[in-house]
C-alpha cells in the first residue's frame, strides 16, 4: 500500500498531454493552446466610429458644417468627407476618407442641415478606433499554454480566427460494477441499492470541461467486464471504473484490467475513503479503479482524477489545495490519511457529520475536503491543515 503522495506522483509521472489537434473555435472552451495563434488580418481592419454621432475633419470643429451624407456599421461604400462638411456615422462604421475625428450626437446642436460643435474637449483623433491596434498581422494573439477562456474564444474570433491547435479533453468511460445496481426512478427490490456514481462523475467531468462521456454497466462476471473494459479502452482516453476493486468474490476489474493489458501503476493508498483505489495504463490509455462506496469515488475523483485529467488536457494547474485552520478537536487512528467532508469559510475548515464512505448526505453540502495526515493521531482546534476546495 502506497502514501498518497505517492499516489499522486505516480499518476503525474505516467501521464502526458494528449496529441494536439487542430479543432473550431466553437469546440475548444476551457481548452489549452498548444500552438500560439497570429493575427491574420489589421484588426479593426479599418479606421472606425467608437461612438454615434459626426464624422468631421478636426481642423474644421469650430465653423459651422454642412451635413454631406452617412456611414451606418457594415457600409460597404466609402464616402469622402470634404472640407467644411460633416458625415454622419454610426458606433461600428468606417470612417469616411478625409475625416479624423468623431463628435458624439449629444455634442452637437442642428440647424437644418447645418452642424455646429459645442465639444471644448474634444481632441484629434477622438473617437476613431484605429486600424490594427487591436491587433496588426504576423503579430502573436495568444500563446501556447494560454487557456481558453470566454474572453479568450471571443478575441480570436474577433480577429477572424475560427481554427486552433488545441489540447484535446479526454474521452471518458465511465464502466458501472456490480450487480446490486437499480435505476434511480425504478423500484427497489430486496438486495439492490441506487446507482449514483454515474451522476456524480458525469457532472463532476462535465464540470472539468469534458463532454465526450460514456456510461457502461458490466454485470459481476470477469468475461462480461473483461469485455466491456476492453471496448471502453478502445473508445476512449481515460476509464473510470466504479467498484469492483476490493477483495470480495466477486471483485473483478484488477483481475479484467490484466486481461486487458493494463498495467498496473498502483492499487491500493494509505487513504480513507477509497483504500483499494487501481491506477494502471494501457500505452496511452489511463485506468482508475474506483473504490464503489459513492464518497470513496467522489474523494478519488477529485484527489486523482482532476490532476489526471487537467494533465491530459494540457493544464498545469491541478487540485485547488490551500491550508486552513480546524474548526474541531479530531482523532483518528495512525497509518491512513484521512479526507473529511467539510466547509470551508474565513480561514476555517469545519468537518460535517456522515464521514461514512457509503453517505453522501453530508458531501452534498460540502465545499472542502479536509486532509489529515497518516502519521497524525490528535489534531486540535486552529490547529492548520491542508484543504481540498471542491
Ligand atoms: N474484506 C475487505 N472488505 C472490504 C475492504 C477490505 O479492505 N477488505 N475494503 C472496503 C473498502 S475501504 C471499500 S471502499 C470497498 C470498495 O469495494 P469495491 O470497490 O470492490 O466496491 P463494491 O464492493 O463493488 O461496492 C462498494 C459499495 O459501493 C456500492 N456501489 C458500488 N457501485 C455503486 C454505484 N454505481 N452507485 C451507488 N453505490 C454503488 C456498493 O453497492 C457497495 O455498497 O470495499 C470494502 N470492503
Ligand atoms: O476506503 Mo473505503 O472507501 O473507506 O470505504
Amino acid at each position: 500500500m502506497i502514501s498518497v503522495e505517492e499516489a499522486k506522483k505516480r499518476i503525474n509521472e505516467n501521464i502526458s498531454p494528449l496529441k494536439p489537434a487542430l479543432k473550431l473555435l466553437e469546440e475548444v472552451s476551457e481548452h489549452i493552446l498548444a500552438a500560439p495563434v497570429f493575427g491574420a488580418y489589421d484588426i479593426p481592419a479599418f479606421r472606425q466610429s467608437s461612438m454615434d454621432g459626426y464624422a468631421i475633419s478636426f481642423g474644421d470643429k469650430d465653423g459651422e458644417l454642412e451635413l454631406a451624407g452617412e456611414m451606418a456599421a457594415g457600409a460597404a461604400e466609402q464616402l469622402t468627407l470634404k472640407s467644411g462638411q460633416a458625415i454622419r456615422i454610426f458606433t461600428g462604421a468606417p470612417l469616411p476618407e478625409g475625416a479624423d475625428t468623431v463628435v458624439m450626437q449629444e455634442k452637437i446642436t442642428k440647424n437644418g442641415n447645418k452642424i455646429g460643435f459645442g465639444d471644448d474637449k474634444l481632441v484629434l483623433g477622438a473617437n476613431v478606433r484605429p486600424i490594427g491596434a487591436e491587433i496588426r498581422t504576423g503579430e502573436m494573439a495568444m500563446q501556447k499554454g494560454d487557456l481558453l477562456t470566454p474572453a479568450a474564444l471571443a478575441f480570436l474570433a474577433g480577429i477572424g480566427t475560427n481554427k486552433v491547435e488545441v489540447y484535446p479533453m479526454p474521452k471518458v468511460a465511465i464502466i458501472l460494477t456490480g450487480n446490486e445496481l437499480q435505476q434511480p426512478g425504478l423500484p427497489l427490490e430486496f438486495g439492490q441499492v441506487y446507482e449514483s456514481n454515474s451522476y456524480s462523475l458525469s457532472a463532476a467531468l462535465k464540470k472539468e470541461g469534458i463532454s465526450d462521456i460514456e456510461v457502461l454497466k458490466a454485470a459481476d462476471t470477469l468475461d462480461k467486464l473483461t469485455e466491456v473494459l476492453k471496448s471502453a479502452l478502445e473508445n476512449n482516453d481515460v476509464v473510470l471504473l466504479t467498484g469492483g476493486v476490493s477483495v470480495g468474490d466477486y471483485d473483478f476489474v484488477l483481475q479484467a484490467a490484466a486481461d486487458c493489458g493494463v498495467t498496473q501503476i498502483f492499487h491500493k493508498v494509505k487513504q480513507k475513503p477509497g483504500k483499494p483505489l487501481f491506477f494502471g495504463k494501457q500505452n496511452d490509455k489511463v485506468i482508475f479503479g474506483l473504490p464503489g462506496n459513492p464518497s470513496s469515488v467522489l474523494n478519488c475523483y477529485y484527489n486523482y482524477v482532476v490532476p489526471a485529467i487537467k494533465k491530459l488536457s494540457g493544464k498545469a494547474n491541478s487540485i485547488k489545495e490551500i491550508p486552513a485552520k480546524l474548526s474541531h478537536d479530531y482523532q483518528k487512528p495512525k497509518g491512513l490519511t484521512h479526507f473529511l467532508k467539510g466547509n470551508y469559510s474565513e480561514g476555517k475548515a469545519t468537518p460535517l457529520g456522515a464521514q461514512e464512505s457509503y453517505r453522501l448526505s453530508s458531501f452534498a453540502q460540502a465545499s472542502c475536503l479536509i486532509q489529515l495526515n497518516e502519521a497524525q493521531e490528535n489534531f486540535h482546534a486552529g490547529e492548520i491543515v491542508n484543504i481540498i476546495l471542491i
